[in-house]
């Protein structure tokens, strides 16, 4: 939690204001952050200084382990976050490729899970990595990337937390994961906890031990619609003890992902907060 005050800190700080295009707002802005979180010692990194809705964060964990393609897929599992980028982007709904309401096109979990080849077959990044961590297996790249620039036009948007590294170490599994963009009062919330969960389940599931996960952001910015509430109001309280996570022991493999589990299978314990904010979001 230290952590992120400090990012949000230092932008208040040392940010510089950017003009951003796409959204027409601009960004207070820095470059380069680095977050850790402690998964072996149970430290789950929720907000405290506002309350999280953790489980609308694991929702679109799901989601994306999943491969949907729908903003209706996301919220029919208790996540909409989808929502506004699939149904009022302009850009994405004059855009010929997108096939109607709730539509989000090939992006994050279509790539995870069926990354085209140019003969046409697909391949499924996700099951390689975990078939192989089960099997005791680290060939140095262990990767799955939602990132496939062919294919920026066929989606709504690029995906932001775009890879995701496992490394093994005797019988550790580690977690590095790399962000383009982050709207660190919104979406920060939610990927901390996402990067804390994937190496939590994906060690469960391949029968390791969870290490650390790293979390590297490249551009993290406040927009200036946030900066008032982040500057005056989150940063003015004191923060409590992280939280621990209890994951459903009975989560054994992908296909139980794929098929049963849901946002109730993740009960946190010991969460204390301060009130809501809620945050301007920018389509
Ligand atoms: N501008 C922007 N910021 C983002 O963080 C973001 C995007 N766009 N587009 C794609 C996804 C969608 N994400 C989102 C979207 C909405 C919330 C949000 O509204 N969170 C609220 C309430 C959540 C709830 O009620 O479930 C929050 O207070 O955290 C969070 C992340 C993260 N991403
Ligand atoms: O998981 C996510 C997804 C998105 N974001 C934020 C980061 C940016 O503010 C926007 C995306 O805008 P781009 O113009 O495509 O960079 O969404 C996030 O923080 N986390």
């Amino acid at each position: 939690m230290k952590q992120y005050l400090k990012l949000c800190q230092r932008i208040v700080d040392e940010g510089q204001w950017v003009e951003n295009k796409r959204t027409g707002t601009r960004c207070l802005t820095v470059i380069n952050a680095d977050l850790e979180y402690d998964v072996a010692n149970n430290q789950f990194p929720m907000i405290t200084t506002r309350k999280s809705y953790y489980k609308a964060a694991i929702a679109e964990l799901l989601g994306y382990l999943r491969g949907y393609d729908s903003a209706a897929q996301f919220r029919e599992i208790g996540c909409k976050t989808w929502d506004a980028n699939a149904n009022d982007n302009q850009a994405w709904l004059n855009n010929p490729n997108r096939k109607g309401e709730d539509d989000m096109g090939r992006v994050y979990g279509v790539q995870g899970r069926g990354w085209q080849r140019p003969d046409g077959s697909t391949l499924d990044q996700l099951a390689k990595v975990i078939n192989n961590l089960k099997n005791g297996i680290d060939d140095r790249g262990e990767i799955i990337t939602f990132y496939n620039p062919g294919e920026f036009e066929l989606g709504c948007l690029r995906p932001c937390m775009h890879t995701h590294t496992f490394s093994l170490l005797g019988d550790t599994l580690y977690l590095t994961s790399y962000q383009r963009s982050c709207d660190v009062p919104l979406g920060l919330n939610f990927n901390q906890i996402q990067c804390f969960v994937l190496l939590a389940l994906v060690a469960q599931i391949t029968g390791h031990k969870p290490g650390k996960a790293y979390h590297k952001i490249a551009n993290a910015h406040i927009y200036e619609n946030q900066l008032e509430l982040m500057r005056d109001v989150q940063l003015k309280r004191e923060p409590f003890e992280s939280p621990t996570l209890t994951i459903n022991p009975n989560i054994k493999s992908l296909e139980d992902i794929e098929t049963w589990v849901t946002r109730d299978d993740f009960e946190v314990t010991g969460y204390q907060c301060h009130d809501a904010i809620q945050y301007p979001f920018s389509v």
